[in-house]
């Protein structure tokens, strides 16, 4: 009977699939059931009498633990490192309480281990996830205060950097002349392609995520990647199928399980919507705003560019205690022209002094279409003898061109300018404006074709 309860005993140890132990007062090995062997890689003659720290990471912290069990009599979910022969690690929680003999002395420790290796890492994932989407979740919103794409690259670069350590990696942006890819950040390497055409990315060409290099059978390498010893993912930022850039990444396999390549993947795609979307936004926004600054007859800057330049570069002449000469170009009997050779015709003349005022244009100047045949011009950092100057040189130039007519004949402009200064004529855009607008009108009653300066 005594036989056959202790063999129900074992059977019942060894039917544990957690790794029991029996630790002697000084700490060696006294027993072991099977899971012990598995967990260890150490079979059981060989761990029997062994020191039982030996088979922690942290042997000083099992011995601890082990102390601990001694003076309070038991540990609960005592956090340890199992170490395999093979360098597998198994982390577990441990319970342990003491034994004692006949007599009622301690005689040693009974320990038992939990097995929580796929709990922590379940846990480590769920912690990285959640960092990862905090860091997306950062970076979105940084990016929807960026203002110009120019701020966004760095933004993104710097998100990804953080997102995917240990790649190598660039944004580019798609030019939208000539659709070539630019290289406009990078980590990691910097032999990346500068630039190159979308159809050489299989990524860009196919709208959706290319990823090779790494050992499956059939994605083919695209053009643009110089070396392919590492393994690389490109994600196309389209936003209605209209291209906007590409964000490729490098990595290298060494270390990575499939899942957790799996998982990168995903982030890295969750990465570049949100960047797709904000780009989106931004290049938008900036195409809205050229529009909104420039005049479509003539290609020059409208008003309200004018408006928000003069007072920037007024607080810049503020700042550097220099002057600032604003002119109003008119053309004369414009009214005449249209009435008399027809509208095409007054078009025309207007695109061409547009055309010689870009010229005319020199170092920070602004110069633009103010409204129907009126134009102004801008110079920065200038004295009243050097402005007059240069006026009526813009001024003779302008009597020197010389337009087709819609009858065939040709014909020729003047123009009257009138000019203010700063500060000497007022140190605000609107009173400047209308000094050099009653400069104007003075040359306008002063014969035409000649440049005023406000009195
Ligand atoms: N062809 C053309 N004409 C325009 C445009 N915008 C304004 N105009 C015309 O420009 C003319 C301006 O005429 P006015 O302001 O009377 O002045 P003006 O005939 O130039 O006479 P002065 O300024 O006194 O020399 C009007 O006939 C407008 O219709 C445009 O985009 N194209």
């Amino acid at each position: 009977m005594k036989h056959s309860r202790s063999s129900y005993a074992r059977s019942l140890i060894e039917a544990s699939l957690d790794p029991l132990v029996t630790i002697s007062a000084d700490g060696k090995i006294m027993d072991v059931n099977r899971a012990t062997e598995k967990v260890t890689g150490v079979p059981r003659k060989a761990l029997i009498g062994s020191d039982f720290s030996n088979y922690f990471t942290e042997p000083q912290r099992a011995r601890d633990g082990y102390q601990l069990a001694f003076s309070q009599g038991t540990v609960m979910d005592y956090p340890l490192a199992i170490c395999h022969a093979s360098g597998k690690i198994t982390e577990v929680l441990y319970n342990a309480s003491v034994y004692r003999d006949e007599e009622g002395n301690v005689a040693g420790l009974f320990a038992a281990a939990r097995d929580i290796t796929a709990l922590k890492k379940a846990q480590r994932e769920l912690e990285s996830a959640i960092a990862q989407m905090q860091l997306i979740r950062e970076m979105t919103d940084l990016l929807q205060s960026c203002q110009k794409t120019d701020e966004a690259y760095p933004i993104i670069k710097t998100a990804l950097v953080a997102l995917f350590p240990n790649t190598e990696g660039g944004v580019y942006i798609m030019e939208p002349q000539s659709r070539a890819l630019t290289l406009v950040d990078q980590w990691g390497r910097t032999d990346l392609e500068k630039l190159f055409m979308p159809n050489d990315c299989w990524g860009m060409r196919r709208g959706r995520i290319h990823i090779a290099g790494d050992g499956r059978a059939i994605n083919p390498i695209c053009r643009h990647v110089k070396q392919t010893t590492a393994a690389y993912i490109c994600i196309p930022l389209l936003a209605h199928s209209h291209g906007l850039g590409l964000i490729h990444i490098e990595y290298h396999l060494g270390g990575m399980d499939p899942e957790e390549i799996q998982r990168k993947f995903s982030i890295a795609e969750t990465a570049a919507d949100s960047a797709r979307l904000a780009l989106a936004n931004l290049t938008l926004r900036e195409e809205l705003h050229a529009l909104s600054i420039r005049d479509p007859l003539t290609g020059l800057f409208n008003r309200r560019f004018l408006e928000e330049a003069v007072d920037r570069e007024l607080v810049r002449m503020h700042r550097a205690d220099q002057t600032l000469a604003i002119a109003i170009l008119d053309i004369d009997h414009f009214k005449r022209l249209n009435d008399t050779y027809g509208h095409d015709t007054g078009d025309e003349v207007l695109r061409q002094v547009a055309q010689l005022m870009s010229r005319f244009r020199r170092g920070n100047d602004i110069v633009c279409r103010y409204g129907g045949e009126e134009f102004v011009i801008v110079m920065t950092e200038i004295a009243v003898d050097a402005a007059v100057e240069r006026l009526n040189s813009l001024r003779s130039a302008v009597e020197s061109l010389s337009y087709k007519t819609e009858t065939g004949t040709r014909t020729s402009v003047t123009a009257s300018i009138g000019m203010s200064l700063y500060p000497e004529h007022g140190d605000n855009r609107l009173d400047l404006i209308t000094r050099a607008d009653q400069a104007l009108y003075l040359a306008k009653n002063g014969g035409r074709n000649r440049v005023v300066v406000a009195d």
